[in-house]
């Protein structure tokens, strides 16, 4: 590249383009609560819905009287499955082609199951009628273990009892529901068996909830003199619901609009379609009035969308000097009632086989069974792209059980072990395509950063110490080096539910030059207003304040598959930059004209263009909007715009060495970070400020998560986490201070090389925060233990390994 004049960096800086720290412009409306969201939204004549749950995790519902709750001042209806039956919406397909009762139909299967839809004039006429509609159950046996679900005799979805094959092919028990494989099985048992070194364990990573500030919820409101149904929702994918609506209630997909206003964090939680929209939308087609349901906390964290839940039992093998041979790895997935899992229809286990990590490993096999419980559906990408968190979780977690059975350092074995440079694009033995990567670069970084030799001097010490009964305090450091694959796309391998997985961006110039851009995705947080508009303001040397970006409402915005996955940068973002090329290209077109000279006598040059060899005769990107719409040119249509929608080629593949250190407490199970050290890859970046509020943010969600965060069922399928007393959100009390790093090794096939990064700090931070704990008691022999590592389990550890005597 030519080095830029003084001239050029000054006008430049004024775009406020890619690699600058812009502030967050939606932040202006947020810190003032000027935000717009869907509870916000106030209709004439608004009625408010509310569900009567399920107390039982499984029972038979032998009859639903309402007579009651009818009586209660201000409600209009109580919906039952029997009203939605003529209309066949008692039952919804869900993202992963089962299908999911939308009021219950016979019986129950998990605690907090929508059973019937109460109606109402206002909140609190709903509440009240809820409690009064008498069901009458009979309860049935409860299976909360996916292995004891695929031995039972109890059948939990009787509707499908005798299917012997569901969308994902075969089924083998009646609590069966699919069995999924990727890779090479006989190589890899034979890689196993003739190993030097084979480490075996079961790593589970337990059920949690993404848990955003903002619940789900929806107004419906059907006019019944247009025909037009408008839904305001927390929306990941508003486009999808506009489809996947059409398509259910035969609404021509015009006469509908989706519109996802202002989210309070999404996190997964908001990409599936639940009951509660489909219920809105019934009693307002019925009612004729706009419906409005908002769930509480109880709602959220009982009934929608729970993540993780796997069961990895995991066999790796090495040489004796710690070269990885070969991996396997079945998964026992427990998805709950319904598979409603979030991922690409092809995928049932998501990218589950990115397991293989950040090594190179010749031989792999893995083998998933999703199994039906009584306990929610869901299975979101609760910040991990498709199941990548458990990927990464289940190697970082082998990795360190094989340095055990190894006697080697683990940050070694890592580095043994590393995709080199000089491989990418890597093929991995499961079948991703790696498009680019520099871990040993990465990592080395990271060590050097936080002393590693260093502390582990000092680990060394606190150990003899402790042996010597000088502290009661043990050190854990905590490694991970992982791989995200995100950016889903490719459509000829990725969808849902039949729609490819491209994504769009629509740009209007207007005639002073300034501009508006619309997009498939739509932010919850992520601040796309800010940073789409500084990757257009570089493509198209327009100022980043100039341009204002929209998503969210499918009346405008061009068609895209929505936000989740960290899938807007490398798509809707590669869609974005190309728009932006389009407007550049008939730019320099109109340039060429007001400059008297031939297209391909002028070159782009910041905000302009300017002649070649003439710098001082140029037309700046405001005077060529003008020019477009105000002066006739020959051969030209008149307007500056340019739409784009963008397949990409292959995802891409952000990358990050995080290190925690840890002391634990051996007496009271209290843990104290000390200090998080977090490297992340992810190609250009367009905002290295919201970088690094996404690395905050979703590192303090990983520590969440390692730490204390799960939904825990009983045995009879009671949550025993409904609330936030029980389920643990960190607070500024126990959130570390956090030390970002960065390398730069851009995406090859991005047009501008960038990767997501919204969703790495948890699958990194997750295994770092686990493996401090797991490390800081090595030396006493633990191997592993499970998740949340909470004070009560930590204390448990030391006690099983004889420390508290
Ligand atoms: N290279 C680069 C990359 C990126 N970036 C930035 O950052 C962000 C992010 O991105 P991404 O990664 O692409 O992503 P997105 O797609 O946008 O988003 C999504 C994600 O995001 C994250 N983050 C966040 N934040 C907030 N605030 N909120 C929320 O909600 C959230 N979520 C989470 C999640 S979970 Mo899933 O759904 O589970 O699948 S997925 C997810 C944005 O703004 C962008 O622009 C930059 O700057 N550069
Ligand atoms: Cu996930």
């Amino acid at each position: 590249m030519k080095d830029l004049t003084e001239d050029q960096i000054e006008r430049a800086a004024k775009l406020k383009g890619m690699g600058t720290s812009r502030k967050r412009v939606e932040d202006v409306r947020f810190t003032q609560g000027k935000g717009n969201y869907v509870d916000d939204i106030k209709l004439d004549g608004m009625l408010f819905g509310d569900f009567v749950r399920s107390p039982y995790a499984h029972a038979r519902v032998k009859s639903i009287n309402i007579e009651e709750a009818m009586k209660v001042p201000g409600v209009v209806a109580v919906l039952t499955a029997k009203d939605l039956e003529p209309l066949s919406l008692h039952w919804m397909p869900t993202l992963a082609g089962d299908k999911q009762m939308v009021l219950a139909d016979g019986k129950v299967l998990f605690q907090g199951q929508e059973v019937a839809f109460v109606v109402a004039s206002d909140r609190y006429a709903a509440a009240d009628a809820v409690e009064l509609v008498e069901v009458d159950y009979e309860e049935l046996p409860v299976i909360v273990n996916p292995f004891e679900a695929l031995k039972s005799d109890v059948v939990l979805r009787e509707d499908i009892k005798d299917e012997t094959s569901g969308a994902h092919g075969p089924r083998n028990h009646h609590n069966h529901i699919f069995t999924w494989t990727e890779g090479n099985e006989a190589a890899t048992e034979q890689a196993i068996d003739s190993a030097e070194v084979v480490a075996e364990e079961m790593v589970y990573y337990h059920r949690t909830h993404p848990c955003p500030l903002e619940t789900c919820g929806t107004v419906a409101s059907m006019d019944k003199v247009t025909g037009k149904l408008t839904v305001w929702g927390t929306f990941q994918a508003p486009h999808v619901v506009r489809t996947v609506a059409s398509l259910l209630s035969g609404i021509e997909e015009h006469n509908i609009r989706v519109i996802s206003p202002d989210i309070g964090g999404g996190f997964g939680n908001k990409v599936g379609v639940y009951p509660g929209y489909i219920c809105a939308i019934v009693a307002s087609i019925v009612t004729g009035k706009p419906v409005k349901w908002i769930e509480d906390r109880m709602d959220n964290l009982m009934a929608t969308a729970f993540a993780r839940d796997y069961w990895m039992k995991g066999r790796i093998s090495a040489t004796k000097d710690g070269k990885i041979t070969g991996l396997h790895c079945h998964v026992t997935a427990d998805h709950g009632a319904f598979d409603a899992c979030a991922d690409p229809t092809k995928f049932p286990a998501g990218f589950f086989h990115i397991c293989t990590g950040s090594y190179d490993i010749p031989a792999a096999f893995v083998k998933v069974d999703g199994v039906y419980t009584n306990k929610a559906p869901g299975g979101v990408a609760y910040r991990c792209s498709f199941r990548v968190t458990e990927a990464a979780y289940f190697i970082e977690r082998m990795i360190e059980v094989l340095a055990i059975e190894l006697n080697m350092d683990a940050a070694e074995l890592r580095r043994i072990n590393f995709i080199r440079a000089d491989q990418f694009p890597y093929q991995s033995a499961l079948g991703w395509e790696y498009d680019s990567g520099d871990y040993h670069t990465a990592w080395d970084k990271a060590l050097k950063a936080v002393d590693y030799e260093g502390l582990r001097k000092e680990q060394a010490q606190r150990i003899e110490d402790f042996k010597a009964g000088k502290t009661r305090k043990l050190l854990g450091i905590g490694l991970t080096h992982f791989t995200e694959i995100v950016g889903a796309g490719p459509v000829k391998n990725c969808d849902i539910l039949g729609m490819g997985m491209f994504d769009s961006c629509e740009i209007r110039i207007h005639p002073t030059g300034s501009a508006i851009a619309r997009l498939g995705t739509i932010s919850q947080g992520q601040a796309h207003a800010t940073t789409f508009a500084q990757i257009l303001a570089t493509e198209t040397g327009i100022p980043a304040d100039s341009i204002t970006i929209e998503e969210g409402d499918t009346d405008t915005a061009p068609y895209g598959l929505g936000t989740y996955g960290s899938r807007s940068t490398p798509v809707a973002g590669a869609a974005t930059a190309l728009a932006g090329r389009k407007i550049r290209a008939k730019a320099q077109m109109i340039a060429a004209y007001l400059l008297e000279v031939h297209d391909d006598d002028v070159e782009w040059d910041v905000d302009r263009f300017s002649v070649k060899g003439a710098p001082e005769r140029f037309k700046t990107m405001k005077e060529i909007a003008y020019a477009a719409y105000n002066q006739a040119i020959p051969g030209l249509e008149p307007g500056l715009e340019a739409v784009s929608y963008y397949d990409p080629p292959n995802m891409t593949y952000p990358f990050g060495a995080y290190i925690c250190v840890m002391e634990v407490d051996v007496d009271t199970g209290q843990w104290d970070i000390r200090q998080f050290y977090a490297l992340d890859d992810c190609g250009t970046r367009i905002n290295p400020m919201v970088i690094d509020g996404q690395v905050h943010g979703g590192v303090t969600e990983a520590l969440a998560i390692a730490m204390g965060q799960e939904i825990a069922y009983d045995d009879m399928g009671n949550v025993k986490t409904g609330t936030l007393m029980d389920f643990f959100l960190p607070t500024a009390w126990e959130v570390p201070n956090y030390t970002t790093d960065h390398t730069v090794t851009p995406s090859p096939h991005h047009p501008i090389g960038a990767k997501g990064v919204g969703e790495s700090p948890n699958v990194g931070g997750v295994p770092a925060f686990s493996n401090a704990v797991h490390d800081a008691f090595r030396a006493f022999g633990l191997r592993q233990s499970h998740m949340p590592h909470d004070h009560w389990r930590i204390w448990k550890i030391a006690s099983d390994l004889g420390l508290h005597a």
